[in-house]
């Protein structure tokens, strides 16, 4: 087995079920600013987090993300407001409680390990307030769980990609934080290895039922990771909710944007209707004379048949994935080529005519201003 692949597989981590439990915390985010170089960075910043709850804060570069980690953490000052754990104000204006005196744990997207001190070295530097054989018994205990336990000696150095995010995700959870804090933990991963770790990761945090704090800028590693999504832009949560409602139902058609690319429509409504070059789309609750945008979504929005119902158009674009057709298809009125994802289907080629149908279900409809 290459070392590639014994990092991929995911029994090269400990056995599932076997992580310290920690006593999870509520974190609240309350009405907090802060100004940066003379910006504001967050505004009015409000979040709670439920006591094991994980919560991703996703977002465009730039929207406040690592700023209300860093909050969270210990590391920057607030203007106004108050962020309090388990009710205890832990920032406030004029008011910093360090972080080694917040109960959180801290795992960067750099992993931040020290590259002087041994693997185990490296887990027990958070135990420091535990005896040396407990902190031992806590430390070897985290390092079984992500599959290091025969590494202890060894340093940061010796170890792949993957393996340095086992250990900075042990030591993070090692002395049983309320709370744990993580920005970017998997973008500095392969992509291959990106999903395990991330499976594992998500694992490792259910079982020792810590209240997760997660920054990402991957929408799919957001969904895939949070009992719920929190939408940032400048500085304030745009919109908040379960992966599933925040994809289906976004609050506007820049937060459908951030989800997946999207085939947009401009049209007006009449009579209960949006006339498309796709047919009439029915928009029962959206006043007369609207003008909306139209977005379909490539997976789910539009169906494509060689023959039955539906507009006529052309398959100009065809990319196959495992099992999945990838089709672009030009429509008289279209700007541009409709994006359609779908089950395989030897019949569909380029240069076919086919028949386009939406599926009004997965169709979204944004009012402009
Ligand atoms: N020390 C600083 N001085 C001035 N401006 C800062 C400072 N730190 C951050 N900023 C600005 O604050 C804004 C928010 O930064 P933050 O790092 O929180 O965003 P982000 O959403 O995490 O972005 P990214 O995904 O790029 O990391 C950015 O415009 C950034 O330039």
């Amino acid at each position: 087995m290459s070392a590639v692949e014994e990092d991929f597989g995911s029994e090269e981590w400990g056995a599932r079920g076997t992580a310290g439990v920690s006593i999870a915390a509520n974190v609240e985010f309350d009405a907090v600013d802060v100004q940066l170089g003379g910006r504001v960075v967050l505004d009015q910043f409000t979040l709670t987090l439920r006591p094991g709850e994980i919560v991703c804060l996703l977002g465009e570069s730039g929207s406040g993300k690592s700023t209300a980690l860093r909050v969270a953490a210990g590391i920057q000052p607030i203007h106004a407001g108050a962020v309090r754990i388990n009710g205890e104000t832990v920032s406030a204006p004029g008011k910093t409680v360090p972080p080694d005196r917040r109960g959180i744990g801290l795992m960067f997207q750099d992993f931040a390990l020290f590259p002087h001190l041994t693997v185990l070295r490296n887990v027990l530097f958070g135990l420091r307030q535990l005896g040396r054989s407990a902190a031992l018994v806590q430390a070897r205990a985290a390092l079984r769980r992500v599959g290091l336990a025969d590494r202890e000696n060894d340093y940061p150095h010796m170890l792949s990609g993957g393996q340095q995010q086992r250990l900075a995700l042990a030591r993070s959870v090692a002395p049983r934080p309320g709370v744990l804090l993580l920005d970017e933990p998997f973008s500095s991963l392969d992509a291959r290895l990106r999903e395990t770790v991330r499976d594992e990761t998500l694992a490792v945090l259910r079982e020792t039922h810590v209240t997760s704090l997660i920054v990402t800028h991957d929408p799919e590693e957001a969904m895939v990771l949070g009992d719920r999504v929190a939408l940032l832009r400048h500085g304030k949560i745009a919109q908040i909710g379960t992966a599933s409602e925040i994809y289906r139902q976004p609050i506007d058609l820049n937060a459908a944007r951030f989800f997946s690319p999207l085939s947009e429509i401009d049209a007006t409504v009449r009579n209960g209707a949006a006339s498309t070059p796709l047919g009439p789309l029915e928009t029962p609750d959206i006043a007369d004379g609207t003008r909306v945008t139209i977005a379909i979504r490539p997976a789910g929005g539009a169906s494509l048949a060689a023959d039955g119902a539906g507009v006529m158009g052309r398959i100009v674009g065809k990319r196959d994935a495992i099992g999945v057709d990838i089709c672009e298809v030009r429509v008289d009125g279209l700007n541009a080529p409709l994006g359609v994802r779908q089950p395989a289907n030897a019949e569909l080629n380029v240069g076919q005519d086919v028949f386009v149908t939406l599926n009004r279900e997965h169709v979204l409809v944004f009012p402009r201003d």
